[in-house]
């Protein structure tokens, strides 16, 4: 696996291939790599002939007060993970070659960035658009592939990309869950045994308001209800210590939603301790 670590090598690697008619994937990531993060890879091997992970903690998308500081930094088994799944390159830039003195010119985030994150983490999709567009003009991949998980920054880069024509097919990869039903995250690492079991609220919330859904309700405001009853917890199950958001909302606008007659996206984020989940799930409702 080649170690790509400066913006001009990366993009030479990328051109190269390119010239030869190769179609190329870039996986973007900020490091701590899990199943999530190597499903993104497979879908990358899978489509294109090369792919590229990146590894990049992104100060810019961190807001005051947040994890910056203390946000994992796994090298090492980050770089033995992706050499044993076969990724054919990493680009492993440093703070300084991505935001050199001077760096002064930010991509502002599309309005589908506005609500929820946007309103949680006011600077965040701004860092996002930023680095995702940078990183797409230093690895000029034919491919990019995007996590679920992060659902709102997924919708974020594929209006970006449509708003700014950048020749790249965004690929959205499906959420990969331990078995209890926690999405995986980077973040899961800060959280203790009892906190890890207060965490399955996010997605019992969730599989709760598809059942209601499958059951025939139709009025988002009973769903999010039931969503944030499941957060708050109950006897056998343990809930989560703050919710921000917990809302069913437009699929592609994250509009607030009345009634079920649109697709619709649940989407939660909540604190355990001082650990922030994200989750969400599509939601599929009775014709
Ligand atoms: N469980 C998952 N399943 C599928 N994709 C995921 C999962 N977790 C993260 N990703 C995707 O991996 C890419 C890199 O995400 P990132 O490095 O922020 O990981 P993360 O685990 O979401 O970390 P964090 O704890 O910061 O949320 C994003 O496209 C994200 O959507
Ligand atoms: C897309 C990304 C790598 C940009 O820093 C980050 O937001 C992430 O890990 O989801
Ligand atoms: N998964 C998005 C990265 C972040 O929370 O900053």
């Amino acid at each position: 696996m080649r170690q790509l670590t400066t913006p001009e090598q990366a993009r030479e690697f990328v051109l190269d291939r390119r010239f030869r008619g190769h179609t190329v994937g870039v996986v973007p990531t900020m490091g701590a790599l899990h199943d999530g993060h190597l499903e993104l890879v497979r879908q990358a091997k899978q489509h294109c002939d090369v792919s590229i992970a990146t590894i990049f903690v992104n100060p810019t998308q961190f807001g005051p007060g947040e994890d910056l500081d203390k946000y994992p930094r796994l090298l090492e088994q980050d770089l033995s993970l992706l050499e044993r799944i076969g990724a054919d390159a990493v680009f492993l830039p440093s703070s300084e070659s991505i935001y050199p003195p001077g760096f002064s010119t930010f991509v502002e985030a599309p309005d589908v960035g506005s609500p929820l994150e946007g309103v949680c983490r006011p600077s965040h999709f701004r860092g996002v658009t930023t680095i995702v567009c940078k990183l797409f003009q230093i690895l000029p991949a034919t491919h990019a592939f995007f996590g679920r998980k992060d659902y709102q920054q997924l919708k974020v880069i594929e209006a970006m990309v449509r708003d700014l024509n950048i020749a790249i097919e965004i690929v959205a990869c499906d959420t990969v869950r331990e078995e209890d039903g926690l999405a995986l995250s980077s973040r899961n690492r800060y959280l203790d045994s009892a906190q890890r079991i207060q965490a399955l609220a996010l997605s019992r919330a969730l599989q709760r308001a598809q059942a209601m859904a499958t059951a025939g309700t139709r009025q988002t405001e009973q769903l999010e209800q039931a969503m944030r009853q499941e957060l708050d917890g109950h006897a056998d199950h343990p809930g989560v210590d703050r919710v921000e958001y917990a809302v069913v909302v437009d699929a592609e606008t994250l509009l607030p939603l009345t009634d079920l007659n649109r697709p619709a996206v649940a989407l939660i984020a909540a604190f355990v301790g001082q650990t922030r989940l994200i989750d969400n799930r599509l939601i599929s409702a009775l014709i």
